[in-house]
């Protein structure tokens, strides 16, 4: 039987609290967190009590096998949220006070099966099945979480933390296509804003005589393929997406009504979990064990314990504490509490740049943009901004942008001295940062960028999605009129991936200064950056060739892009030509639609024909 333990010297919380057992509800049984087990992740409990649906993979979050769906009553949003997570990384004790669906909860051969798993195995789109529980539940937990029906863009951005390796992904596309909102538009004459004589081909984008002979037959029907004899809906699953309903397992009444306490547990090993929630909680379990690990998301602590054999004896989970997910809209800019996870982050971005100028959120549109390339949807709903700068990655995504940003980390003792490092000085080594044993990072605050400054974010990998960077880089010029050039006034240029931590290009800034944003400066600027930011022949990672021409391509590309952007400000002379533009453009996956056709040569009775296959129904919901 589980209990709540607590150690007298942290005793904080009210008696109330004192009869609380740690609990966790799966796929709507409750049941009692036993002490002892601060070692387990979720997925070792779920398989551990016999719902091996959800499957082990690659273990550092990365492809997706074990993904589940967590839902949790969000103290600062005040309602229930509903986020897909990988449990391969998530600590067991980490959804205490959750509910947590598995692959097994939303639907079964025996009972029925739910509308996702219909649609996927009727689209031929398991094979082995080992990662198809997976994908059920990360378009389940959008389903969930969506007010309104995904576009077909945010499915395929939804699936990027989920890897096939047999299948194939068109048939997965084409399994959920049905619950998307779709866009007819794209598929229409009248509506492509091309002339008549022009049709669309939905394979490649471009205009294409391959509609010619539909054309005056089809104003808004979609069509299936190149092969414009055959009108078909886009999707092979019969499944009506429409149907899908709300006759879903409920979020646990208990868990509404529940009030949240503080836990102390322990697991093998000697293992202490804490989680307090308060900051002054946290400070007091920091002053007595100074070298203390505090988790939020484990994404890194994770992989550093189970991977790497790192141990950290003391864990302080501080993902629940409230002045640690602030997110506050200052006159200077945008506050960003360290614990505030990517996937909230990202929302507050959108509505800061929906509400404000637009000159004022460049640098927020940079971090959107970088977030969009970010690991996979599982990773950012519970990777934390402040565990992503305090790991101090080489191949940071995000902190090349915070210090080209400017941003500024506000760090506290556990006394409360609060003490503010511009990002431009806080990374120092491999892995190390400007943060003392007794001492935390509070808040980050990115400041609003003023009318002439550009920032902008670069990363190359080798898949675009969910991948780390082999370089990456934040950008950031100031440009301002003066005697009628425009003259640079500020510059910061952050490369990532090229170096043991995050570094500024310094030479390279000092030499923007004061130049003429034109050609010369830009010619200029490469001659300094490559002598500026060097890369041993012998450099740890490799592709060293690949990897400097790329420190000067992304300064080509920033270079375009910012005067692109003064091309509308009178008196700027630099007008990009429109053959250079296609480099700008940011990256949008295009509609994919996919087609096989059959010949169909039956050999007995299913040999030769395109039957589903009588496992996909349990793969899709192992029971
Ligand atoms: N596993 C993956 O697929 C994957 C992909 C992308 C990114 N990441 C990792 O995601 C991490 C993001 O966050 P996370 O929440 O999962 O990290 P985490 O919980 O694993 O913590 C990472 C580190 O940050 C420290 N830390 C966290 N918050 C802190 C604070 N407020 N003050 C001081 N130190 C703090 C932790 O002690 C730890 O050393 C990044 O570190 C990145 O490396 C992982
Ligand atoms: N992005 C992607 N993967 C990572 C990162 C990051 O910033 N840090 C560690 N792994």
């Amino acid at each position: 039987m589980g209990s709540l333990l607590r150690e007298n010297e942290l005793e904080r919380d009210d008696a109330e609290s004192e009869s609380n057992q740690p609990i966790l509800y799966v796929n709507g049984v409750r049941r009692v967190l036993p002490d002892g087990l601060a070692h387990f992740t979720l997925l070792e409990y779920l398989r551990d009590t016999g719902l091996t649906g959800t499957k082990l993979g690659c273990g550092e979050g990365g492809c997706g096998a074990c993904t589940v769906m967590i839902s949790y009553l969000d103290q600062n949003l005040k309602k229930c949220v509903h986020l897909a997570i990988n449990a391969c990384l998530a600590p067991l004790y980490s959804v205490e006070g959750m509910h947590v669906i598995t692959v097994e909860g939303i639907g079964s051969c025996r009972y029925g099966l739910h509308p996702i798993q219909e649609s996927l195995a009727n689209s031929h789109g398991s094979q082995c099945g080992f990662c198809t529980p997976g994908f059920v539940m990360s378009m389940y937990a959008l389903l969930r979480s969506s007010k309104n029906p995904p576009t077909e863009e945010d499915i395929k951005e939804n699936l990027a933390g989920n890897l096939c390796r047999c299948t194939g992904y068109r048939p997965i596309i084409d399994a959920f296509r049905v619950f998307a909102r779709t866009d007819d538009a794209l598929y229409t004459i009248q509506s492509s804003g091309l002339s008549s004589s022009e049709f669309v081909c939905p394979s490649t984008g471009k205009p294409c005589s391959c509609g010619q002979n539909i054309k005056d037959a089809v104003v808004t029907t979609t069509i299936s393929s190149c092969s414009s004899d055959i009108l078909k809906p886009i999707s092979y699953s019969d499944t009506d997406g429409a149907a899908y309903t709300s006759k879903e397992l409920i979020f646990p009444p208990e868990l509404l009504m529940r009030k949240s306490t503080a836990l102390y547990l322990t697991g093998s090993n000697g293992l202490k979990w804490h989680r307090p929630l308060s900051l002054q909680h946290v400070f007091d379990i920091k002053t007595r064990y100074p070298n203390a690990k505090l988790v939020v998301g484990n994404t890194e602590v994770g992989v550093e314990t189970r991977l790497k054999n790192l141990h950290y004896p003391v864990l302080v989970h501080i993902a629940h504490v409230p002045e640690l997910n602030i997110l506050n809209i200052k006159d200077e800019g945008l506050e960003i509490g360290a614990a505030v996870k990517l996937s909230e982050l990202v929302k507050v971005l959108k509505l800061v740049i929906d509400q404000r100028a637009p000159f004022q959120t460049s640098s927020c549109r940079a971090i959107l943009e970088q977030l969009k390339w970010f690991a996979g949807t599982q990773i950012r709903n519970v990777a934390s901004v402040g565990g992503n700068i305090c790991t101090a990655s080489p191949i940071s995504d995000l902190n090349p942008l915070w210090m080209a940003a400017g941003a500024k980390f506000h760090i506290s003792d556990c006394k409360g001295n609060i003490r503010i490092c511009a990002a431009e000085y806080f990374f120092l080594d491999y892995r190390k940062v400007d943060l003392a044993s007794n001492e935390i990072l509070l808040f980050v605050l990115l400041p609003w960028n003023s009318r002439y400054e550009f920032v902008k974010a670069f990363k190359q990998a080798h898949r675009r999605d969910d991948d780390i960077a082999i370089v990456n880089a934040g950008m950031r010029a100031c440009l301002e009129k003066k005697d009628q050039k425009w003259i640079v006034s500020d510059a910061s240029i952050v490369y990532g991936g090229v170096a043991p931590y995050s570094i500024s290009a310094i030479e390279t800034n000092k030499f923007l200064l004061g130049k003429h944003w034109n050609k010369e400066l830009y010619h200029g600027s490469l001659e300094v950056l490559e002598k500026d930011i060097i890369l041993k022949d012998e450099a740890p990672g490799g592709m060293v060739e690949f990897r400097r021409s790329l420190i000067l391509s992304f300064f080509f590309k920033y270079f375009l892009w910012v005067s692109h952007q003064m091309d509308v400000f009178p008196g700027f002379n630099g007008a990009v030509p429109a053959s250079y533009l296609s480099t700008i453009k940011s990256f949008h996956y295009p509609s994919t639609i996919g087609r096989q056709d059959y010949e169909i040569v039956r050999r007995g009775t299913a040999v030769g024909a395109p039957e589903v296959h009588l496992s996909s129904r349990l793969q899709v919901s192992i029971a």
